[in-house]
């Protein structure tokens, strides 16, 4: 694609070199790039990829795009932008032809909620025979392909690229999760979405936001990019101030138990691994016995079924594809122990998260509650008491252990969440080896007991020092079972 085409419209200046030049992609990490392709130096987290302009020529970029003043002797287009990061994301937009105009763009964002709804409206779309694609947590899909990816959302160049290769095997809709840092990092910037979702804000990532309000407003950016509905969990009180901020900019549609809205719950009914509710909408009602339990698990199937009565997908189709799905990897996920006792694993990693989960365990357990988990290292440090605090109040027994704790040392993140803990006044022990502390659940575990294993979910690793480990729950939970019965 000619470079002149590709940065049309936008405001630059041109340091050396010629505009009119084919470009064979947009990079912006000097490691992948090939011959003729345009490198955009971006200054990251850990390092400035200004630095890396060199390797970047020496691998074969045609173009380089910066955004600082560099002195560059080689024969090669320079262009200076005022900021890298927008730049990438409206150049590789139009390198892949602005795919999300040829696709349903769902856009979902909110603290907790998200990959579970991503999961509801998948299967009610597919219900109504659509070909859906995903990018979040638990990583992408695109046809019957699932791949890795580092973040939720990830940056713009791959985020395009996926929505390219939906888009080339004739994808109907993708769902994203939108995650406030791709909102404030312009991971998302040029894209449009058809809707825009809203489940809940409670206290995570203030690392980064430092305070909620900055928090909300990084979510609030969705709501200004959709064309086609809003869909807005009504019951939490930052989703009642995005309706008082964005009204019907474009049609709105509420969802929640407690107060009056478009799709809302009745005549919940409660078991430990289901619930059954009516699903009301102003075209009706239906009655919805999902696979998965839990208040927060009705506030999730609603949202989904919002999205998809925005899209005037029948009812009995919206229940078919929400009682189709059986469970969702790493949420409320029951591992097959064949013991008296119940393992759960969840990826339950803020306060309200906890909280939430544990209180459907309070209500069925008829035994104790041993719940094992800890806080990511690198992470907000404010939610590690409050995450503490919540668990100590739930539980019969915490296991304060390790998480993910990247580069900080494990003993400390401990210690913040013990602040909580010991406000609790509840049982606890500290265990910082995660494997370790599985197993002190399960050798103290008695009939009828639950265990929780909260915040790895889907993750099979451990993340210590830049180095990965293995860490499967479910597998650790299987193996230690075999080896004490053998
Ligand atoms: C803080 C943050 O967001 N960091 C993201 C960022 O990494 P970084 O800024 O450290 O990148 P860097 O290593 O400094 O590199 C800077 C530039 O130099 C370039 N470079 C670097 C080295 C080299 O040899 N050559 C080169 O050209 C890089 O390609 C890059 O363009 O860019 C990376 C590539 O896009 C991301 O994977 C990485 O996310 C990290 C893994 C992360 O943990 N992010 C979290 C905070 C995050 O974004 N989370 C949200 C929310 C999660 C949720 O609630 O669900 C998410 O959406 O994932
Ligand atoms: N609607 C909800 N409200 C509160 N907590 C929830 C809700 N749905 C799920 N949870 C809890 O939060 C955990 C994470 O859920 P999920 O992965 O769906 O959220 P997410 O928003 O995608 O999280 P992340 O920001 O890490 O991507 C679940 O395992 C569960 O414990
Ligand atoms: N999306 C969340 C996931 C946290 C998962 C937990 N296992 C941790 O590492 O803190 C984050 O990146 O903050
Ligand atoms: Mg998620």
């Amino acid at each position: 694609m000619n470079l002149k085409y590709i940065t049309r419209d936008y405001e630059f200046e041109l340091i050396k070199g010629k505009l009119d030049i084919n470009i064979t992609g947009v990079e912006n990490d000097s490691r992948k790039i090939q011959k003729g392709n345009l490198f955009i130096a971006e200054k990251g987290f850990t390092v400035d990829g200004h630095d890396y302009i060199d390797k970047a020529i020496e691998n074969g970029a045609a173009g380089v795009v910066v955004e600082k003043q560099v002195s560059i002797d080689e024969d090669i287009t320079v262009i200076k932008v005022k900021n890298s990061i927008d730049a990438l994301a409206k150049f590789s937009g139009i390198f892949h032809e602005e795919p999300w105009k040829n696709l349903q763009m769902i856009g979902i964002t909110g603290t907790n909620g998200k990959t579970s709804i991503t999961y509801f409206i998948k299967s009610i779309l597919e219900e109504n025979n659509k070909k859906v694609g995903i990018i979040g947590t638990i990583g992408a899909v695109i046809g019957d392909k699932n791949i890795k990816i580092d973040n939720t959302t990830p940056n713009a160049l791959i985020i395009h690229d996926l929505l390219k290769k939906m888009a080339d095997i004739e994808t109907d809709t993708c769902i994203m999760e939108v995650s406030s840092h791709s909102l404030e990092l312009k991971r998302v910037e040029y894209m449009d979405f058809q809707i825009g979702l809203f489940t809940n804000l409670t206290k995570d990532h203030l690392d980064y936001h430092e305070t909620m309000e900055k928090y909300f407003n990084s979510k609030l950016k969705l709501f200004y990019k959709t064309d086609k509905a809003n869909v807005i969990n009504i019951d939490d009180d930052y989703g009642k101030k995005i309706v008082e901020i964005i009204g019907e900019r474009v049609p709105l549609l509420t969802y929640g138990i407690r107060e009056k809205s478009d799709i809302f719950a009745s005549d919940i009914e409660f078991t430990l691994s289901k619930v059954r509710f009516n699903l009301n909408t102003p075209k009706g009602k239906i009655n919805i016995l999902l696979n998965v339990p839990g208040e927060f698990s009705v506030y999730n199937a609603l949202a989904a079924a919002a999205c998809a009565y925005a899209y005037e997908i029948p009812l009995e189709i919206i229940k078919k594809g929400l009682e189709a799905v059986e469970g969702i990897k790493g949420r409320f996920e029951v591992v097959p122990t064949n013991t008296d006792y119940t393992v759960i694993i969840d990826f339950a990693h803020t306060a309200d998260g906890l909280d939430k989960v544990l209180t459907v365990i309070d209500q069925f357990a008829e035994g104790r509650k041993i719940v094992v988990f800890g806080a990511g290292g690198n992470r907000d440090k404010t939610k590690r008491p409050e995450m503490g605090e919540t668990v100590g109040r739930h539980a019969d027994l915490s296991i304060v252990t390790s998480d993910n704790p990247r580069y900080e040392d494990p003993e400390m993140i401990i210690e913040d969440v013990l602040v909580g803990t010991r406000k609790a006044n509840g049982k606890y022990i500290k265990i910082v080896d995660r494997i370790e502390a599985i197993k002190y659940a399960i050798d103290n575990a008695r009939p009828k007991d639950i265990i929780l294993l909260a915040g790895k979910g889907h993750e099979t690793y451990t993340l210590i020092k830049g180095k990965t480990y293995p860490c499967d729950e479910r597998q650790i939970v299987l193996d230690y079972l075999h080896s004490k019965n053998n």
